[in-house]
């Protein structure tokens, strides 16, 4: 790799990228850019009625998700740095295109373009997949209060749509290196190998 790469972790709701992205950032000495979500106003009213709120919470989240783009092409990618994201910003229309409907949908990819067309992507992605299963057990675990409402339906449905999204990325941007991992079998948190064995990879990538 010829520049200082910027990396970002993606997978559906709860499969690991925040735990992945923050253990990685630290065995590699990395600075890492999190997600904004306690401060979201927005989540907790969503997830009782997506269709009354969804517009509201795609824009929130693209214009944090842009301030911090914006943010980190500044102190890291234009000074030649290397780091590390919890999410890609292609997720806004991932979760964008299943949430919103009719107009407002088409108002929204085109903002989307319009803000993000010219900015810098992540040239590494670590893709985790996981089952309905898995993610739902995780976010269980996790206990957010506002998560208890999301449905099994909209979980597999975001499931697909990260497949079909990684797949269409990995054919319309040849350059950026997809790295999947099964989140079913590879245990990142308790097993030291399965995280040691992803981080030799990424150093490998990065190199
Ligand atoms: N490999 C794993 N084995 C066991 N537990 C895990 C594993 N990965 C993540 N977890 C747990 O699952 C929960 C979700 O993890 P995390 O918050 O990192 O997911 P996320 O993908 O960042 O979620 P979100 O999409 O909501 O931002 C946490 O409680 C975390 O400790
Ligand atoms: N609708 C919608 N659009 C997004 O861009 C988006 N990004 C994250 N999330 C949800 C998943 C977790 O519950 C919680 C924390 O990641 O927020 C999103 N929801």
């Amino acid at each position: 790799m010829k520049h200082a790469p910027f990396i970002a972790v993606e997978g559906p709701i709860g499969a690991g990228k925040t735990t992945l992205a923050t253990m990685l950032a630290s065995e590699l000495e990395l600075p890492v850019i999190r997600e904004i979500v306690e401060e979201n106003p927005y989540l907790d009213k969503f997830y009782q009625n997506m269709d009354d709120w969804s517009f509201q919470l795609e824009m929130f989240f693209l214009c944090n998700r842009y301030k911090q783009l914006e943010d980190t092409v500044n102190q890291y990618i234009d000074r030649g740095k290397p780091v590390i994201s919890d999410y890609h910003i292609y997720k806004n229309l991932i979760f964008g295109e299943r949430t919103l409907k009719g107009t407002k949908r088409d108002k929204y990819r085109e903002i989307y373009h319009v803000l993000t067309d010219d900015l810098p992507k992540p040239d590494i992605i670590l893709y985790i997949r996981a089952n309905l299963d898995t993610l739902m057990a995780r976010i269980a675990k996790r206990g957010r209060p506002f998560e208890e409402e999301i449905s099994p339906a909209y979980m597999q449905q975001l499931i697909e749509d990260y497949d079909d999204a990684m797949a269409s990325l990995a054919v319309r941007e040849p350059s950026t290196v997809i790295v999947t991992i099964d989140g079913n079998q590879v245990d990142f948190v308790e097993n030291k190998e399965d995280f040691a064995a992803i981080a030799e990879h990424l150093k490998e990538l990065m190199t």
